[in-house]
């Protein structure tokens, strides 16, 4: 499974808007579809390496693109058959069709035939889940390698809806941006390797898929305090912090204050008891604070996360300190990362509906504060509206511990000024990065070793 970085993500209504922004400026739709068809057909041919290709078409414009792929793989003499749902119900997919000479089978006609297939049965068009009968005559064709046009057949492209597809993709060929269920569970792993083709519109959108990590060298005249003085506070269970702050470190931070143990994971990390943590929110040097990791939910918690509030200091809130800090964020917008598992979005955010993507888009606007929606899945949301979507991270982060060390990450990106969203998108990128060096058998230790 893979997705391209740093791609641009539209939901259905935003893909309309940008195909009739495109008819307006003068580009006719049966343009993009043509374009569309040779991108499938281009794929398509280099995954059948010469051998018979079975194409699957719909009734609208996905199925459109079908046929127009099957034209030109004849056209090169590929042994393409092309087996139909129903006829062709819009003009663009009806002329498509009229540019296949071919014959047109029915799909269980087709069954015995090739060993690839081009899904293009249903696009972005899918309005309610497929019938019980087409399900289990696709579930028919499991085992062959499938090209799926725009989206696997049978996927909500929204990721509003978890309607999984019958047959699994090996490829999609997104066509002229990503789809949210592209990037979401649990349609995501359905979708196999993500590929754009990018056929001519130009989307605006403000969702992307996660950009390629930058490799931040300090600068030559950096010194301690100005490459980021992280303040990450430790609760009952200090071990958590620990790993925080040895994250922050290796993720740049000049300087790491541990505050409220005794017990620093790397000689550099200094740690200093309770009496001084306001002591040190007030020390202009510290540009960051990290509160969350290994603290329960209690008084004691929220005493903290009011100082860390009242401080006016950028705040990474991860764990209990979410909810904690959620009455004031909601009221009084801060400079903020809040980095909630599925579990802590629920608690915090109950009255949130949609997608992922709408629900971390809705949580930042609550709370004017930037989301990392955690998971295989993660998303990263700011209030402004801007998004990027973290699929697929690495699977060796489901483990105890690795959401202390991206709070510690997010520290230190945030410590170095700049844009709390870009800090965020650069700690799961640095995260994942870190997860993907070290992989088979990674414990969260691993990611703060070296
Ligand atoms: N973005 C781009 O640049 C370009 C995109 N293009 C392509 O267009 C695709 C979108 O095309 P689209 O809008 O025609 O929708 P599509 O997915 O083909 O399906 C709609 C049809 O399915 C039907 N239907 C719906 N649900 C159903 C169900 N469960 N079971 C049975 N039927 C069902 C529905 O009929 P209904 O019964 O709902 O009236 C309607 O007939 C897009 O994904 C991309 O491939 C390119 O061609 C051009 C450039
Ligand atoms: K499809």
């Amino acid at each position: 499974m893979s997705i391209p970085a740093d791609a641009p993500i539209l939901t259905s209504a935003a893909m309309r808007e940008a195909e009739a922004a495109c008819a307006v400026q003068g580009t006719p739709l049966s343009e993009l579809m043509e374009l569309a068809g040779v991108a499938v057909a281009d794929i398509a041919w280099r995954m059948g390496a010469g051998a018979p290709i079975l194409i699957l078409c719909g009734p609208g414009n996905n199925g459109g693109d079908g046929y127009v792929a099957a034209r030109v793989l004849a056209a090169r003499g590929v042994a393409v058959r092309v087996a139909a749902l129903a006829e062709p119900a819009t003009d663009l997919a009806k002329s498509a069709r009229a540019g296949w000479s071919g014959p047109v089978e029915t799909i269980d006609a087709a069954l015995a035939s090739a060993p690839l297939i081009v899904d293009a049965l249903f696009g972005v068009g899918l309005s309610r889940p497929l019938a019980h009968d087409l399900t289990l005559l696709l579930r028919r064709f499991v085992g062959r390698r499938v090209l799926a046009v725009d989206v696997p057949s049978g996927v909500e492209s929204d990721g509003n809806a978890d309607w999984m597809p019958p047959l699994a993709a090996d490829v999609t060929l997104a066509l002229s941006a990503l789809k949210p269920a592209h990037v979401l569970l649990p349609t995501a792993p359905a979708c196999g390797r993500v590929l754009l083709a990018p056929i001519g519109i130009a989307p605006h959108g403000t969702m992307r898929t996660l950009p390629p990590l930058k490799a931040a060298t300090p600068a030559a005249t950096a010194h301690k305090f100005n490459r980021g003085m992280v303040l990450v506070f430790a609760g009952p269970m200090p071990g958590a912090a620990g790993l925080a702050s040895a994250s922050a470190l290796r993720a740049g931070a000049g300087y790491v204050v541990l505050e409220g143990s005794e017990r620093a994971p790397l000689s550099a990390i200094i740690t200093e008891s309770d009496a001084r943590f306001g002591e040190r929110l007030s020390d202009p040097r510290v540009g960051a604070v990290v509160i969350g990791p290994g603290f329960p939910a209690g008084d004691e918690l929220l005493f903290d996360v009011e100082a860390a509030l009242d401080s006016g200091k950028p705040l990474v809130l991860d764990a209990a300190a979410i909810s904690a800090a959620l009455p004031r964020l909601c009221e009084t917008p801060c400079r903020a990362i809040l980095t909630p598992h599925e579990g802590e979005f629920a608690r915090a955010f109950p009255e949130l509906y949609g997608s992922k993507i709408d629900r971390a888009k809705a949580a930042a606007v609550r709370t004017g504060a930037v989301v990392i929606y955690k998971g295989a899945d993660t998303i990263v949301a700011a209030p402004d509206g801007r998004v990027v979507a973290a699929w697929p991270g690495s699977p060796w982060l489901a483990t105890a511990g690795t959401g202390d060390v991206l709070a510690g990450a997010c520290g230190a990106m945030l410590a170095r000024g700049g844009d709390a969203f870009d800090a965020a998108v650069a700690a799961v990128g640095w995260h994942i990065a870190q997860a993907a060096r070290i992989g088979r058998g990674l414990v969260a230790d691993d990611l703060v070793r070296e």
